[in-house]
């Protein structure tokens, strides 16, 4: 028996329809596709009418006895929201560093000093492969309570194979055993382990010759990520790393200008990578390059506000015609955090997107950096039936009433989750 849902008078419809034409950029990121009274029909998981109410009573008034009808009156109804950039599986915390970053330390010093990354590294190499799936599973719980229903994950807390490995699997279960949709990068390069220091080259080539093929291999990661960053990885060793993914068929992504202006984005141009995340210090020739290639900038304001940045010029970069995601790249040091609706309000504040912006930035511009434009990131025919009921009347108030979770309800696949 097909299971039916109808959702109905929705305040507002916010569908994002996009007919596959891309990730958007300019004043197409404006466009939100707005239905006032809006109505969306879903068989089996999958949306098959979006529409006003009344379009959709007239077509489908003789099957509407077999739906489950949710009234969305005074609701506000948009695609899940999609996290195109996080660092969730993790062992243990750092609400030390926070501290210590109050105190005058910076992000590269404590990370210079053994902590950072390294510390989290040590904390997942310890944890067992249950602790970690017991540790994200709650974090992907609040993700999905802020009405969050896809979420890409990276490695690169293990920086051997093994553990590399590990956090890996750990999302390929998680992926069975939660909601959210997952998505996986390998990271593999995300600082210079411990027992490499001074060796950063040889490391490169350990990953490239000894991780990567078993990544690739066992299908573990869609993409392949690096930190390029002064003191982290050069932009020479980022490239190979990314080169080297790509022969395996893994698509690249990259750290970029995130402390310095690196020639990050100009890399990401360059390489063909179908993003560059946090860009706080990009160059004006990198945001041009980024956008002749299509590369999406994956801004992460969140970041930016914990670390007391001052955030990517998200304004410029849309004016520029570069197609912007957001994203909470919520990791265990630089954003702890799994709301996405407080990041499309930073996205408004910090980096002057207009809400509406914002919200693109958060779903359909979100799929596209991960592959899923397809599946998941606007409300269209065809299109898996992941979507928000939001307790505010339009997607203005949603980004103006901040601070707060306004979700009333979460559907996955057609199934309410929240
Ligand atoms: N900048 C590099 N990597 C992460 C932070 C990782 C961490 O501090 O644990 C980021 O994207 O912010
Ligand atoms: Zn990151």
């Amino acid at each position: 028996m097909k299971k039916t849902i109808w959702i109905k008078h929705a305040a507002q419809l916010a569908t994002l329809a996009s007919e596959g034409k891309g990730a958007r950029s300019k004043e197409a990121m404006s466009e939100l596709g707005l239905i006032e009274d809006g109505s969306v029909w879903i068989e089996d998981g999958v949306i098959q009418a979006v529409g006003t109410t009344k379009e959709l009573e007239k077509r489908f008034s003789s099957f509407a006895h077999e739906a489950e009808v949710v009234d969305a009156s005074n609701l506000l109804v948009t695609p899940g929201l999609v996290d195109p950039h996080t660092h969730v599986v993790y062992g243990g915390s750092r609400e030390r560093e926070f501290e210590m970053r109050l105190e005058g330390a910076t992000y590269m010093d404590i990370m210079n000093a053994g902590g950072g990354i390294h510390a989290t590294t040590r904390m997942t190499r310890e944890a067992t492969e249950e602790e970690l799936i017991v540790q994200t599973m709650r974090r992907l719980d609040s993700f999905l309570a802020h009405g969050v229903t896809t979420v890409e994950g990276k490695s690169g807390y293990g920086m051997n194979l093994e553990t590399e490995l590990k956090q890996l699997r750990v999302m390929k279960k998680l992926q069975e055993q939660h909601p959210i949709d997952l998505v996986p990068t390998f990271m593999g390069a995300h600082a210079v382990p411990k027992e490499f220091k001074g060796r950063e080259d040889e490391f490169v080539d350990h990953l490239i010759h000894d991780m990567l093929p078993v990544v690739a291999g066992e299908k573990l990661a869609e993409f392949n990520d690096v930190f390029c960053e002064k003191g982290v990885f050069t932009p020479e060793q980022s490239e190979r790393v990314l080169e080297a993914g790509k022969r395996f068929g893994l698509i690249p992504k990259i750290h970029a200008d995130e402390i310095e202006s690196y020639g990050g984005a100009e890399l990401a141009a360059k390489v063909g990578s179908i993003s560059a995340e946090h860009l706080l210090k990009a160059s004006d020739q990198g945001i041009k390059a980024m956008a002749k290639s299509g590369t999406i900038a994956c801004l992460l304001p969140a970041t930016a506000l914990y670390l007391r940045e001052e955030a990517a010029a998200g304004r410029k970069m849309i004016d520029e015609g570069v197609a912007v995601a957001i994203s909470t790249d919520c990791n265990p040091g630089s954003s702890p955090t799994t709301s996405m609706p407080l990041v499309m309000n930073l996205a408004c504040i910090s980096m002057r997107l207009t809400p509406a912006e914002a919200l693109t930035a958060a779903t359909y511009n979100a799929a596209c950096a991960i592959n899923r434009e397809k599946q998941v990131g606007s409300l269209e025919v065809g299109k898996q039936a992941d979507i928000v009921l939001w307790k505010v009347k339009n997607y203005q108030e949603l980004q103006y009433l901040f601070g707060v979770n306004h979700v009333k309800s979460v559907w996955k696949k057609g199934v309410r989750v929240v």
